[in-house]
């Protein structure tokens, strides 16, 4: 059997060939001149999957879709406080290149416009990092993303820079303001280096996966950076990512997303996909037109707004029944899936409401593939309490996933690999 995903691909693109509304970047010469009628959609999955339609290996500059994963880079690189310092996250509900300072601190109010994408630029790396260090570590920390050595457009980058009075405009101010505290000229100039890296819809589609992935690149393995990171980067991509469209697109489509004036956009799905499209032709926000349709229908098709979320709890408890007989007698509980706060809550009502008679219990996580914090807890006090009840109590833990090892003697269970050991051991 073939897959019907790129089918799917194919035909959504073939959907949207035909509008050919919008214009290209005008500001940026090279940018005028491109091809308009380049198109092409990728999806990765969390696993590693790759799929694409049309011009997927076309090269283009990544422009603000840099933003988020810079962003992310200097949270890693200089901490959460240090960033927050300087670059604040409320949505603007104005244009990417719009001076908006908020007053009084005179911080920009997000990563995603000019402002605080200048800023942030300015935060990689090392404190007092040189100019091209800086930019050595943004293409580096881009590259890790994507899982391919990525490079500047030199061509791109000296026909944005002969134009960019407006960033200029901003940096200026925001040396004003001691946000910057370096020469504002080289910054500018770091920060186009940054926009003009080159990258194909099938490495924007990884690197939004990688987003989706908790911070996991699939196709590597290697933690690009720390899972709360990815949290605060994903949450400023769902309020700012589409700049003064920022609500329409939330309530439309309802992925976390970031353009760029290239015409890529990107969209990072937690947990399952990212997405990537690629369309020169820019609306009047500066988002690429056709990469909005595409998204529009994915979201729809697919049900992919990340608001719309199945009721996971109600399947966690697999099974819960009787085994064996006499002194053998057991009651097993068996897990599965991913467990959260509902899950958790909703396997210790099922081990209250059928208060086990039996005097072993088992209860059984081999089927369970993640677990958060809070609903560890609970599920070990579960155990706890059912030992404290007079219960000979197993937990069947062959991955390590649920038990802590550092404490178990006050759990007062025994965690086993395998539900065979249960029925096996005397009862105390
Ligand atoms: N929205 C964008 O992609 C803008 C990036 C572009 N380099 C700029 O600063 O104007």
């Amino acid at each position: 059997m073939k897959s019907m995903v790129p089918d799917y691909l194919d035909a959504v693109l073939q959907g949207v060939r035909s509008d050919t509304s919008g214009e290209r970047a005008q500001y940026i010469p090279e940018l005028a001149t491109a091809d308009p009628d380049l198109l092409s959609a990728a999806f990765a999955t969390v696993d590693g999957e790759i799929y694409g339609s049309g011009d997927v290996d076309v090269e283009f500059t990544i422009q603000s879709i840099s933003k988020p994963f810079v962003y992310a880079l200097a949270l890693a690189d200089r901490g959460f406080d240090a960033v927050h310092a300087k670059v604040g996250v409320e949505p603007s509900g104005e244009a990417f290149n719009e001076i908006s300072l908020e007053p009084g601190s005179g911080r920009p109010r997000n990563p995603m416009i000019n402002a605080g994408a200048i800023t942030v630029h300015s935060l990689a790396g090392r404190d007092r990092e040189s100019a091209d260090d800086r930019v050595a570590r943004v293409v580096r920390g881009l590259s890790a993303f994507a899982n391919r050595p990525l490079h500047v457009d030199a061509d791109m980058c000296a026909s944005e820079m002969e134009h960019a009075h407006r960033n200029l405009a901003i940096a200026h101010m925001l040396r004003s303001q001691d946000v910057l505290v370096e020469d504002p000229t080289a910054i500018v100039e770091g920060y186009v280096r940054q926009c003009s890296v080159l990258v194909t819809t099938r490495d924007l589609a990884v690197m939004a996966a990688t987003l989706a992935n908790a911070g996991v690149n699939p196709l590597s393995g290697d933690q690009v950076i720390p899972a709360p990171v990815v949290r605060q980067v994903l949450t400023v991509m769902a309020t700012c990512g589409m700049y003064d469209a920022a609500g329409d697109w939330a309530t439309q489509v309802g992925i976390p997303a970031k353009s760029g004036v290239a015409g890529g956009l990107i969209g990072a799905l937690p947990g399952q996909i990212g997405i990537a499209t690629f369309s020169p032709r820019l609306d009047a926000h500066g988002n690429s037109a056709r990469g909005v349709s595409l998204f529009e229908r994915y979201s729809n098709d697919m049900g992919l707004h990340v608001m719309e979320v199945p009721p996971t709890a109600r399947s966690v408890v697999r099974a819960n029944e009787a085994r064996g007989s006499g002194a053998e007698a057991m009651r097993v509980l068996e897990m599965q899936g991913g467990i959260r706060f509902a899950g958790a809550e909703r396997i210790v009502r099922e081990v209250v409401d059928t208060v086990p008679q039996e005097p072993r219990v088992v209860l059984d996580f081999t089927a369970v593939h993640s677990i958060d914090d809070v609903a560890r807890r609970m599920l070990l006090e579960v155990a706890r309490r059912l030992s404290l009840d007079g219960h000979d109590v197993y937990v069947v833990d062959p991955d390590g996933i649920v038990a802590d090892p550092d404490s178990r003697a006050d759990h007062r269970f025994t965690v086993i690999g395998h539900i065979g050991r249960a029925a096996h051991r005397r009862s105390t």
